[in-house]
C-alpha cells in the first residue's frame, strides 16, 4: 500500500482525548461492555476514549497487538477499563472466538461498534481483482463476520444488543473509492435488513456515515488529495474524530432506543454541497490532473 506520511500529527492524541469536552454525563454507559474493532485507529480510537470515560469498559480490536496495548495502557493510566483484544475481522472463526473470549472475561457485551475498515484511492477502471477483494472482504465480509458473531452471542445469552457500522457517505460519487462505496451500501443495506429481522432479539443495528474526519488513516492520500478536504463540505473544514465518536454513543447508548436501521451522516453538509476528489482533481472536471 502506498503511504503519504503527514509531516505532523493526524487527528486526537491519546492526552487530548482524555479531557476532550463531552455532552454526555459521565456515567451514562456505567457497567456497560462495548467491543470497538479498529479501537486502536483513529476513530476508534476516540470512541474506545469516549465509551470508557462514560463508564463502559471497551474491548479493542485490531491486528497490530502493540497498539492496542499501548491504548489500554494509557487508558488504565486514567483508570478506565478496557482489554486489548488480536483478531483479523476477515476471519470468522477468529471473530467468534473472540466473543467467547470477551463475554467469558466480561460476562456480557451491550454494543459492538465497527470501525475497522479502510480502503486505498484508485480510479475504478484500474482496480485489480485482489484490490477489489481486499475492500470487499475488510469493509462488507469482516463487518458482517462482527456482526452475526455479535448477534449469536446475544442471542444465545437472551441479551439485548445495538450495533454501529462506520460507513462512508455513499450518496456521492466520491471519485477514486467506488469499491468502499460498494461495500458500505452492503453495510448499510445490511444493516437496514436486520434491523427488522432482530429487533425480535432487541438488537438494534445502525450506521454512522462520517465525511473527511482528520486521521492517521489518511496517510494513504496524498498531501494534495488531503489538503483539498475541507473544501468537501459546506462548512469548510475537516471534521474532528471526537465529532463521530459522540454521534456512535448517541446511537449505541440509551438516547437512541427508538432508533433502528438509520445511518447518521456526520460530514459537515458535504452531501449537499462541496466535492471530494481522492485520486486529484481530472481536467475533465475544471482540475489539474490529466
Ligand atoms: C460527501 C462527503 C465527503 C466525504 C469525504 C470523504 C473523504 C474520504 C476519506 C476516507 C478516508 C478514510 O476512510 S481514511 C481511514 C481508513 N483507513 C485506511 O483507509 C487505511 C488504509 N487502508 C487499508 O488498510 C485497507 O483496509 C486496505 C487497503 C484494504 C488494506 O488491506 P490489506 O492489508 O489486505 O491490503 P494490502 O495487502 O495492503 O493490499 C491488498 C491489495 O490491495 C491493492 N492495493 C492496496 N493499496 C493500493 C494502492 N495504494 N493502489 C492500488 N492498489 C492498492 C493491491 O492490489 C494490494 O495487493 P498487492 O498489489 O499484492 O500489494
Ligand atoms: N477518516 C476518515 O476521513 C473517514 C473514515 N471512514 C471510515 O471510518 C473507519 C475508521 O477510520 P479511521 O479511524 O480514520 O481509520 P484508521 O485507518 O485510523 O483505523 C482503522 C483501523 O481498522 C483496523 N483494521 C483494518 N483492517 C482490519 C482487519 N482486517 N481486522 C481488524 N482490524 C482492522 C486497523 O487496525 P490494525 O492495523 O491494528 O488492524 C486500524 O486501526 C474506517 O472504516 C474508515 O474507512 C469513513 C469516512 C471518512
Amino acid at each position: 500500500m502506498t503511504e503519504h506520511p503527514s509531516p505532523s500529527k493526524l487527528g486526537l492524541t491519546d492526552a487530548e482525548l482524555a479531557v476532550h469536552p463531552t455532552v454526555f454525563a459521565n456515567d451514562v454507559l456505567k457497567d456497560q461492555v462495548i467491543v470497538v474493532s479498529g479501537g486502536a485507529g483513529g476513530i476508534g480510537r476516540a470512541i474506545a476514549w469516549l465509551f470508557a470515560r462514560l463508564g463502559a469498559h471497551v474491548a479493542v480490536v485490531g491486528r497490530d497487538g502493540s497498539k492496542l496495548d499501548a491504548l489500554v495502557a494509557q487508558l488504565a493510566e486514567r483508570h478506565l477499563k478496557a482489554s486489548a483484544h488480536v483478531a483479523d475481522i476477515r476471519e470468522p472463526d477468529a471473530v467468534n472466538l473472540l466473543f467467547d473470549a470477551i463475554w467469558a472475561a466480561q460476562g456480557r457485551v451491550d454494543s459492538l461498534v465497527n470501525s475497522a475498515g479502510g480502503q486505498f484511492p484508485q480510479p475504478a477502471i484500474d482496480f485489480s481483482v485482489k484490490g477489489w477483494n481486499a475492500v470487499i472482504n475488510t469493509n462488507l465480509n469482516g463487518t458482517w463476520y462482527m456482526m452475526q458473531a455479535a448477534a449469536q452471542h446475544w442471542r444465545n445469552h437472551k441479551h439485548p444488543g445495538s450495533i454501529v457500522n462506520i460507513v462512508v457517505v455513499t450518496t456521492h460519487g466520491l471519485y477514486g473509492i467506488a469499491h468502499t462505496i460498494a461495500a458500505r451500501s452492503g453495510v448499510i443495506g445490511l444493516s437496514r435488513a436486520v434491523a427488522v429481522e432482530w429487533a425480535p432479539l432487541n438488537i438494534r443495528v445502525n450506521c454512522v456515515a462520517p465525511g473527511a474526519i482528520e486521521t492517521e488513516g489518511w496517510n494513504v492520500y496524498t498531501p494534495e488529495a488531503r489538503a483539498a478536504y475541507p473544501r468537501s463540505n459546506p462548512m469548510m473544514r475537516v471534521g474532528s474524530p471526537w465529532e463521530v465518536a459522540e454521534a456512535t454513543a448517541f446511537l449505541a447508548g440509551p438516547s437512541a432506543k427508538f432508533i433502528t436501521g438509520e445511518t447518521l451522516t456526520v460530514d459537515g453538509g458535504g452531501q449537499l454541497w462541496g466535492e471530494t476528489w481522492t485520486t486529484g482533481k481530472p481536467a475533465y472536471f475544471g482540475g489539474d490532473d490529466k
